[in-house]
């Protein structure tokens, strides 16, 4: 095992991506990351930046104190069952897919040793990681030591702000906030701009007037201590343009409409997490 803090990404994909970039010259030097990824493509963007990469599973993932798996549900289970032989028992294993249960990747990883008990917490990160301003909700399994899950939040809080939830099925709501969020953000952010042009600016107008307003409303509703509620109430004049577009948002429920896509993203959640139980096969290749 090396001594520094080492992490190896299997998946290296969006939020992989993400992930490092925030790590990198932050808590993680380029030597002490490993990207497993069967993507050339995606190899060679990571070995560009100095990271050592691997096609596929193989020995020296052991050197790894924490493995994150960060490939899509549908390929976790293979992905899982590729790389457990090479776990050690201090291996941290975090996953950041959407949906997938404790209980369904401890299966996977313990494979016939069903006693064995991995070190396993489950996160939701999100993609302003890239930038150190992403949020992550995290949950771990009971047996997880108190020196494992400081370290999870060390890396997790080293890429943005750590908030850890006590019931698993909270993820999935984390998931449908602000996993997914940055999503619903960026369609709002293009509805301005797309609202603005037509009402007469130009593409760049729009664009920066959009992003401005967005980052300085989220500044002013963390800093302030009125509710955002409060806040609404303040840019509001009676009578004045504010009320009029409210009432149009009203007219369409816009709140109703948030908390129904939210529940989309929730369901799916869980769904995806029966689709893979359904297909779910414990062949064991036992553990190092
Ligand atoms: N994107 C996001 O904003 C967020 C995503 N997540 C979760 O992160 C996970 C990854 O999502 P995302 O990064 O968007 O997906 P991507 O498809 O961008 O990345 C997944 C990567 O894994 C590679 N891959 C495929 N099979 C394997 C394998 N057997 N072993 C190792 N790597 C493999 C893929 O290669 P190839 O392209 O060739 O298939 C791809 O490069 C998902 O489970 C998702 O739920 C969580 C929070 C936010
Ligand atoms: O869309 C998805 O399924 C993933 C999980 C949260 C964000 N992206």
């Amino acid at each position: 095992m090396k001594n520094s803090l080492t992490i190896a990404f299997i998946g290296g994909g969006n939020m992989a991506g993400a992930m490092l970039g925030g790590l990198l010259g932050n808590l993680c030097q380029p030597q002490d990351l490993l990207v497993v990824d069967p993507n050339p493509a995606t190899r060679a963007a990571w070995e560009e930046k100095g990271i050592p990469t691997a096609e596929q599973a193989s020995e020296s993932l052991s050197q790894y104190k924490i493995w994150i798996y960060a490939v899509k549900p549908q390929i976790m289970q293979q992905a899982v069952q590729a790389s457990r032989v090479f776990l050690r028992d201090d291996t941290l294993v975090i996953s950041i897919a959407a949906g997938l249960t404790t209980a369904l990747l401890s299966d996977w990883l313990n494979g016939a040793d069903a006693a064995r008990s991995a070190r396993l917490i489950r996160c939701m990160p999100n993609t302003p990681a890239l930038i150190r301003q992403g949020v992550t909700g995290l949950y771990a399994v009971p047996t997880v030591p108190e020196a494992d899950r400081e370290l999870a939040e060390r890396v997790l809080s080293s890429v943005g702000a750590a908030v850890w939830v006590g019931q698993e099925s909270q993820l999935d709501a984390v998931t449908a906030l602000s996993g997914s969020g940055p999503a619903y953000v960026f369609l709002f952010i293009e509805s301005l701009m797309a609202g603005g042009i037509q009402l007469g600016l130009d593409q760049d107008q729009a664009r920066r007037l959009a992003l401005a307003t967005l980052k300085g409303a989220s500044l002013l509703a963390a800093d302030s201590e009125d509710s955002p509620a409060r806040l609404r109430e303040k840019v509001t004049s009676p009578g004045g343009t504010t009320a009029a577009a409210l009432a149009r948002f009203e007219q369409g429920d816009f709140t109703g409409l948030v908390q129904a896509a939210m529940q989309a993203a929730n369901d799916r959640a869980a769904e995806m997490a029966r689709e893979s139980a359904a297909g779910s096969t414990v062949t064991d290749t036992g553990k190092k």
